[in-house]
């Protein structure tokens, strides 16, 4: 009995010292302890584990090991941008609709208790609640936040955090497993307009529950950091998970992104659903897209012709692009058709025209653009009218991989500048000549936010190679003493040149974010930079309690 009351009593002593240390001010706790003989040196021990760590209007303190990566800033101040725009589109939205005489008001009313367009959201992996309570402080037209993981820990670290914001009244804490808590907000009253997901590795087991409990116009937020598997480490995996296979290619940060969203595409295409890319950023370690999804079984059907697979050629590096389904539209008839089998770079022998060797197949993945460009320019105009007292903690590096973003043309994958060269054994000459010969010749060229030794064109590979052709010709290249026979630079050094390659300095070759000297891509990367290890006493989904339950 005694046992047990001292055992109450530790327990509770505990809890008041844990809140203590939250509040910064535990000495008052530990002199009367000491005044009353109380043993404190492993309750203090625990409670010490506790830190306080602040981000953009957040604090956050951990109850044991709950996962905190700081590294992911940017992720969650993208994040928070991404999210006020979109609050801010719907609430203009709502009026509109409001003004607007014609909207059966029923119908709306289905999706959303709220008239006035204010915004649910679900952080459905979200560990010590950080970016739950982020959005509840930083993000205006905010209704509700529900912050849910399946650990005791991050869920004990939810509840501290939320009284330690006093934001009791926006954020709720679900204790259960992710997907079951979305498969519980299927019904469209119950619907979350915004739904992130942030994962330890892969976001796929959480799709399919994901796009069923979007709202339709919602906005789902998946991240990714399985890096190895969607670029190419490990196709058999990369099957398992997205229904799609890659290789090691130069571009693959960009397929990554594609292959991600074919996935969630695929999942919502169940539901008569689709979706709508804003914004989707390869960085550091991991991807992270933002796609609004829609509701619609007419737009559903054109999916097929949205996705397709890429040919890569493993000696010259050589893509071409096979869409899915063609869509074939005849006055008032829309028709669809699978491809023909006749692709460009393919010879007689299968092998590439260019150089020769054998060809891949990558994919399925997505074709359509990734970004929706107005969405981005209202993100960059937000950033841009931001007072400096108020801006985010990678407010630099949001403007420049936006900026980036917003300069890419909107053509499936890239080359890096040098690889071309590399293949047929020239110096590399300056990206700002490759890109003016691509211009004076009268197709597009932009960089990538996937990389900076991107060169994204719609250029045909037959004007591509011709200007690597012209390089070798005007710096004296003698394919017979530099080449072996039997490689792929040799053979394409073998054919004559067909375009005029003009060279002459192109005033639209060097990009806007570099013109401005933006923070594009992050060089020094720090100590302890990447995906952090899963929090100690993690449990995985198939140990998880089946249970959903709201916690008070
Ligand atoms: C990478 S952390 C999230 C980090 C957090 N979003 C942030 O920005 O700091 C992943 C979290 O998901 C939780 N988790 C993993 N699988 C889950 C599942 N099936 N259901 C609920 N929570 C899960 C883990 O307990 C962990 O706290
Ligand atoms: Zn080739």
């Amino acid at each position: 009995m005694v046992c047990q009351l001292m055992k109450k009593k530790t327990e509770h002593l505990k809890l008041i010292l844990r809140k203590a240390f939250l509040l910064r001010n535990f000495r008052p706790i530990l002199s009367f302890c000491s005044a009353m003989s109380i043993e404190v040196e492993e309750i203090v021990e625990e409670a010490k584990t506790l830190t306080i760590i602040q981000e953009g209007k957040a604090k956050v303190g951990f109850h044991g090991p709950v996962f905190y990566n700081p590294v992911q800033e940017f992720n969650r101040d993208l994040t928070v941008t991404v999210l006020r725009q979109f609050a801010a589109d719907r609430v203009e939205d709502a009026k509109s609709k409001e003004e607007s005489p014609n909207e059966p008001p029923q119908k709306r009313k289905k999706v959303d208790e709220k008239s006035d367009g204010s915004i649910r959201i679900l952080d459905a992996l979200s560990a010590s609640g950080l970016r739950a309570l982020r959005f509840a402080l930083e993000v205006p037209f905010v209704d509700k936040v529900t912050a849910n993981d399946f650990s005791d820990n991050a869920v004990e670290s939810i509840k501290e955090n939320i009284k330690l914001n006093g934001v009791e009244d926006k954020v709720n804490v679900m204790f259960g497993d992710a997907i079951m808590t979305m498969m519980h907000h299927r019904g469209l009253d119950k619907r979350f307009h915004a739904v992130d997901l942030d994962p330890y590795g892969s976001a796929s087991v959480f799709l399919d529950s994901a796009v069923q409990c979007v709202a339709d116009r919602g906005i789902l937020m998946v991240t990714c950091t399985d890096m190895a598997v969607l670029c190419g480490n490990t196709p058999e995996s990369c099957y398992n998970k997205y229904d799609a296979v890659t290789t090691r290619v130069k571009c693959c940060h960009e397929v990554a992104l594609r292959i991600l969203l074919r996935s969630i595409e695929s999942h919502a295409n169940r539901y008569t659903r689709y979706i709508e890319p804003l914004v989707s950023i390869s960085i550091d370690f991991y991807v992270r897209v933002f796609v609004r999804v829609h509701t619609g079984a007419k737009k559903a059907k054109d999916s097929g012709s949205k996705v397709g697979t890429a040919l890569v050629c493993s000696g010259c590096h050589s893509m071409e692009i096979v869409p899915m389904l063609r869509k074939i539209i005849d006055g008032n008839s829309v028709k669809f058709s699978t491809p023909v089998l006749k692709h460009s770079m393919t010879g007689a022998d299968d092998k590439c025209v260019h150089c020769g060797n054998s060809i891949h197949q990558i994919g399925p993945m997505y074709l359509d653009p990734i970004h929706s460009k107005p969405f981005v320019s209202s993100l960059l105009q937000r950033l841009n009218s931001t007072p400096a007292e108020e801006r985010l903690g990678t407010h630099s590096r949001l403007l420049g991989v936006l900026t980036t973003v917003n300069e890419e043309l909107e053509v499936p994958l890239y080359y890096e500048h040098d690889q071309l060269a590399n293949v047929v054994k020239i110096s590399v000459p300056k990206a700002v000549n490759i890109r003016s010969a691509i211009l004076n010749a009268g197709y597009k060229v932009s960089g990538s936010h996937c990389n900076p030794r991107a060169l994204k064109t719609d250029a045909p590979l037959t004007f591509l190679w011709d200007l690597y052709r012209q390089v070798a010709k005007d710096t004296n290249v003698d394919r017979e003493k530099r080449l072996d026979p039997l490689s792929a630079g040799y053979r394409i050094l073998g054919h004559e040149i067909k375009n005029t390659v003009d060279f002459k300095l192109n005033s639209q070759a060097v990009s806007q974010a570099k013109k401005e000297n933006l923070v594009r891509f992050q060089c020094n990367k720090g100590k302890n930079w990447g995906p952090r290890q899963k929090a100690k006493g993690s449990i995985n989904s198939t140990q998880a309690g089946f249970q959903v339950s709201e916690v008070k």
